[in-house]
């Protein structure tokens, strides 16, 4: 049986997890991409002169900022001629600056952005000298999910770049003193020219702000809490938490004006795990952690309650012992799941309308608890009684009643809520079209159940506190009725299963 002790252990084998490529055939010296992602001013032009100056690694650099005139750009010119001519270099080391002019790198068409890549290594084989990494500096209102879509695809059509690079570690950059107030933002991007918001193109200027702040958190190996000047030990101390728990994968590191070990932000080369999902992947490994996390719950109860079971037989002041062994755990769990995970799934699906009253009834929420300070959380906690108020991050599948075919994705940051398609399920696509490596395919079958195929209600909630029973409870009264269900198989013609075999 696999260990618990590793979370991850349970995603394997890798498959939708990782791009299609043939890695084993790949050069020796692949050359490692950082893509450093951030709001602005969150400090992404901080921490990079800072990694040049402390560096005496070759870094070739790609700016991508969309401002009109490209601050950035010359700034980090200067940084990388002042690092070289210390490490003995020339001003020729200026040309290691490419600047991606025309627009941000996620709305950037993938021919751009690969070729900016491609007149890096260029350069560098010009001189006879390759780079121990390129690094990206993405505009503030970067989508890095959208980015590393690019590389995923450009390895899946076998792009001949994608043999001498790889995106190695994404890398956020957070700004700590403003972290708190963004999540709870009801802004949309566009709305927000000093975060960047003028700059968004196309429909990511509608997203809201807090929406593509988790995305940035969620899509990172590494996150720095930068800023760490400006807020309490305490306040960092809950961020950290928080960020944790948005994404378990990455680590996360405080630092001032970008001051963190070079290792800590390269982290060891192809270690990171992030970088090399896809949003299948993400979500599988979302769920297997929140899986893992409630097993070791159980399994730390089990133990503490078998300890007080024995002190109980073993001592007369039994139910002194027994106080003091639950008081024990209880705190235990405070600090160590102050902020826990659960899944919500079932095999059967959601009655549109009903899921919408519910919905309705829960978002938006007014004060999330689990997110505000403790004595705003303590204020606003009798303020709503929508049970979502403690829960910081929700996502995952969403099986509706109103469609067999597609799969939507439920997503839930503070004030942001949306349902979207996010494609069909894999039981609707013809089995030719499904990947041809047999450890991918194996993991899509491993999800299928019965009739159902891979349909399901599978959502991740993240929170401090949360009313778990509330929320299975009310999504629960959501689920069709076995009725409904019945209606459901003949309308869309499901080959027929006994309906026990559903749940
Ligand atoms: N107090 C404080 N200020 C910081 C810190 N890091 C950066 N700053 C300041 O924050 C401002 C923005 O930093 P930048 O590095 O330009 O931020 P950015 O993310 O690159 O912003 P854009 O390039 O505009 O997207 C600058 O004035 C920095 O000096 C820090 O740790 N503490």
């Amino acid at each position: 049986m696999a260990s618990t002790d590793n979370p991850w252990d349970h995603i394997s084998p890798p498959p939708l997890d990782v791009p299609m490529g043939d890695t084993s055939m790949q050069p020796v010296h692949v050359v490692p991409i950082s893509l450093i992602s951030g709001f602005l001013g969150a400090g992404k032009t901080t921490l990079l002169r800072q990694l040049l100056t402390q560096t005496s690694m070759k870094i070739g650099l790609i700016v991508n900022d969309v401002a009109a005139v490209n601050i950035d750009a010359k700034l980090v010119r200067n940084d990388n001629m002042q690092a070289s001519a210390g490490a003995g270099g020339s001003t020729a080391e200026m040309a290691d600056t490419i600047e991606l002019q025309n627009g941000c790198a996620c709305c950037t068409a993938s021919d751009e952005l690969l070729d900016s890549i491609d007149r890096l290594l260029s350069l560098s084989a010009r001189r006879g000298e390759r780079y121990d990494r390129i690094i990206m500096e993405t505009s503030g209102v970067a989508e890095p999910q959208a980015i590393r879509d690019k590389f995923n695809d450009a390895i899946a059509y076998h792009d001949p770049i994608m043999d001498l690079v790889t995106l190695d570690t994404l890398v956020t950059v957070v700004d700590t003193s403003a972290f708190l107030q963004e999540y709870e933002s009801r802004d949309v991007i566009a709305n927000r020219p000093d975060l960047g918001g003028n700059e968004a193109q196309g429909g990511s200027g509608q997203r809201r702000v807090v929406d593509l702040l988790v995305e940035q958190v969620e899509c990172a190996d590494i996150v720095l809490l930068n800023k760490s000047d400006m807020v309490n030990e305490t306040e960092l101390k809950h961020l950290e938490q928080v960020v944790g728990a948005i994404n378990p994968l990455a680590s996360a590191y405080p630092c001032t004006y970008g001051k963190v070990e070079t290792e800590l932000v390269f982290g060891a080369s192809g270690q990171a795990i992030v970088s090399k999902l896809n949003t299948e992947g993400h979500h599988r490994g979302a769920v297997a952690f929140a899986r893992s996390q409630q097993r070791k719950e159980q399994a730390e109860g089990g133990a503490s309650a078998a300890a007080a079971a024995t002190a109980e037989a073993t001592n007369p002041s039994a139910a002194a012992a027994r106080a003091a062994a639950t008081q024990r755990q209880e705190t235990t769990a405070t600090i160590r799941f102050g902020i826990r995970n659960f899944v919500y799934s079932a095999r059967r699906p959601f009655h549109v309308q009903r899921l919408r009253s519910v919905v309705l009834a829960w978002m938006p929420v007014k004060k999330n608890t689990a997110v505000s300070h403790a004595e705003v959380a303590a204020a606003n906690a009798s303020a709503s009684t929508s049970p979502m108020k403690a829960v910081i991050r929700s996502k995952g599948f969403v099986w509706l009643s109103t469609s067999h075919v597609t799969a939507h994705y439920w997503s839930h940051a503070g004030n942001f809520f949306e349902i979207r398609d996010e494609g069909d399920w894999w039981d609707a696509v013809p089995r030719d079209d499904w990947p041809q490596v047999a450890a991918q395919r194996a993991v899509i079958e491993s999800e299928f159940e019965g009739w159902c195929g891979d349909r399901r209600q599978e959502i991740v909630f993240i929170g401090a506190s949360m009313d778990e029973p509330a929320i299975r409870a009310q999504l629960d009264e959501c689920l069709v009725t076995d009725d409904e269900l019945t209606e459901y198989r003949q309308k869309y013609q499901c080959a027929e299963k006994k309906i026990e075999e559903l749940n």
